[in-house]
């Protein structure tokens, strides 16, 4: 008999419904997926409602929703489960995916290229038709209840070609592609997340989309829609509108001095 270490998977559960503005048909193709034990792949930049996306999706399936942010230090035992000592004795702790297994909920791993090659074999045949989960060191085969999802994201913008997803892996997956929503839609995203008045909601998505175009001219990344509504949480903190895009802004982007030059102007051109 092995001992286990007990969780409240409750505690995972969603009860408030998160704010979620969809920008196509990805709660349909999301909850269809689910309904036909299909797993999902979330692709697109930092901060633009992935993570929120998911929250939305365990709220409406009622499902607890565990969340992973992959790692290069990622090993098969932290997602599948570990063998601990307590008071002298060895303890069985599941890890986070076989958890949400049990519990027929939601595993969402997050920047999945990031974990060690040996982790993301492990869900190969939890992502095909077989939908089983062998945890080793315990002489178990889990099978998935109809309820599990395992839903992945990466950004396909800063991956090597060593850090991609291999295509033995990422054809188990339904894709949904996520941008940075259309303008009208962005400025509506921050006037509710942050309750500013639609003018400066407007600006900041302006001020996001100028710095998105600095893309061919090296920087890496644009400012997400997480960047500018954090932006516009300091003036309301009280910081003048340059400073909070300064410090909220492009400073979190570069360290680039033309880049920073030419993205201070942009603010001074708005602000
Ligand atoms: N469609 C949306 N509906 C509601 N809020 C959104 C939406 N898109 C972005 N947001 C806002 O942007 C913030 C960042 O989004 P989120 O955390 O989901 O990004 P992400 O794509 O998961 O990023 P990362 O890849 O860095 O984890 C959210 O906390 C939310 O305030």
């Amino acid at each position: 008999m092995t001992n286990t270490l007990e969780y409240n998977i409750d505690e995972h559960l969603i009860e408030k419904e998160p704010f979620y503005m969809a920008q196509s048909n990805e709660v349909e193709i999301g909850l269809t997926a689910q309904a036909n034990q299909l797993p999902l792949l979330l692709k697109g930049p930092t901060g633009c409602g992935k993570t929120r996306f998911m929250q939305y999706l365990a709220w409406r399936l009622k499902s607890p929703l565990i969340t992973v942010s992959c790692h290069d230090d990622l090993s098969t035992s932290d997602l599948v489960g570990r063998y601990l000592v307590k008071a002298s004795e060895a303890v069985w702790q599941d890890g986070p995916l076989t958890l949400a297994l049990r519990a027929g909920g939601i595993c969402y791993l997050d920047e999945i290229v990031e974990a060690r090659k040996d982790t993301t074999v492990v869900i190969h045949p939890l992502t095909d038709d077989r939908r089983e989960l062998p945890v080793e060191k315990l002489g178990k085969l889990y099978k998935a209840p109809d309820d599990f999802m395992l839903a992945v994201s990466y950004n396909p913008g800063y991956q090597s070609v060593t850090k991609d997803l291999k295509p033995s892996t990422r054809q188990r997956f339904v894709s949904l592609n996520f941008d940075y929503p259309d303008p009208e839609l962005e400025a509506e995203i921050v006037g509710r997340e942050s309750g500013c008045d639609p003018g400066l909601s407007r600006k900041m998505v302006k001020l996001a989309a100028m710095t998105r175009s600095l893309k061919e001219s090296g920087l890496p990344e644009g400012a997400s829609t997480r960047l500018i509504i954090q932006a516009v949480k300091l003036m309301q903190g009280g910081i003048c509108a340059v400073d909070a895009c300064r410090a909220g802004v492009i400073e979190s982007l570069t360290d680039d001095p033309e880049l920073l030059e030419a993205m201070d102007d942009m603010i001074t051109s708005l602000f």
